[in-house]
């Protein structure tokens, strides 16, 4: 079976969380069914959504993998778990947060799994990072590539 291309979204606002993206990173590669092609570089960022925390840190990695992407997400989600993720304040402070922006081109529609991250044309500090490594990439589902979504996040951000 040919491998997907899948990006993953690293976050951390709970010192150290350049320890916490580091072992997450270990902890994905250490998965035979995942190999971490591409790394952006690390961005602190300022918290949105809730902004009565500490500024994340933020990075995204494109993986190469054979396992579906439900099955990734049982993997990232053992990896948060590991590391401590502790799911009381939705929106609160945490060790490690990982999601998955993209699986290859699909558009997955599930209670527990939505592909493209729903949210992820709206968020800088997404967007940004993954620019760093795909930028002319589909984004399924808005008719942007990565780069023409930063350039419309910018444009909206500047007329706001
Ligand atoms: N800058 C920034 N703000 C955030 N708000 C939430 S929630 N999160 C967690 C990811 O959904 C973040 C984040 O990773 N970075």
């Amino acid at each position: 079976m040919s491998l997907i291309k899948a990006y993953i979204a690293l976050g951390s606002n709970i010192e150290p969380t350049v320890d916490y993206l580091t072992k997450a990173r270990k902890l994905l590669g250490d998965y035979d069914e995942i190999e971490i092609v591409e790394a952006s570089r690390l961005y602190l960022t300022e918290p949105v959504g809730y902004t009565d925390q500490a500024a994340f840190l933020n990075q995204v990695v494109m993986i190469e993998t054979a396992l579906s992407a439900h099955v990734l997400l049982q993997a990232i989600q053992t990896i948060e778990q590991q590391l401590g993720r502790k799911r009381d304040i939705r929106w609160g402070p945490r060790t490690i947060d990982l999601d998955i922006l993209l699986y290859d081109e699909e558009h997955i529609v599930t209670d527990d799994l939505v592909v493209p991250h729903p949210r992820m044309t709206e968020r800088a500090f997404v967007l940004v990072p993954l620019s760093d490594i795909a930028t002319d990439i589909n984004i399924p589902e808005t008719g942007l590539t990565v780069k023409q979504a930063v350039a419309k996040l910018t444009k909206d951000e500047l007329n706001d």
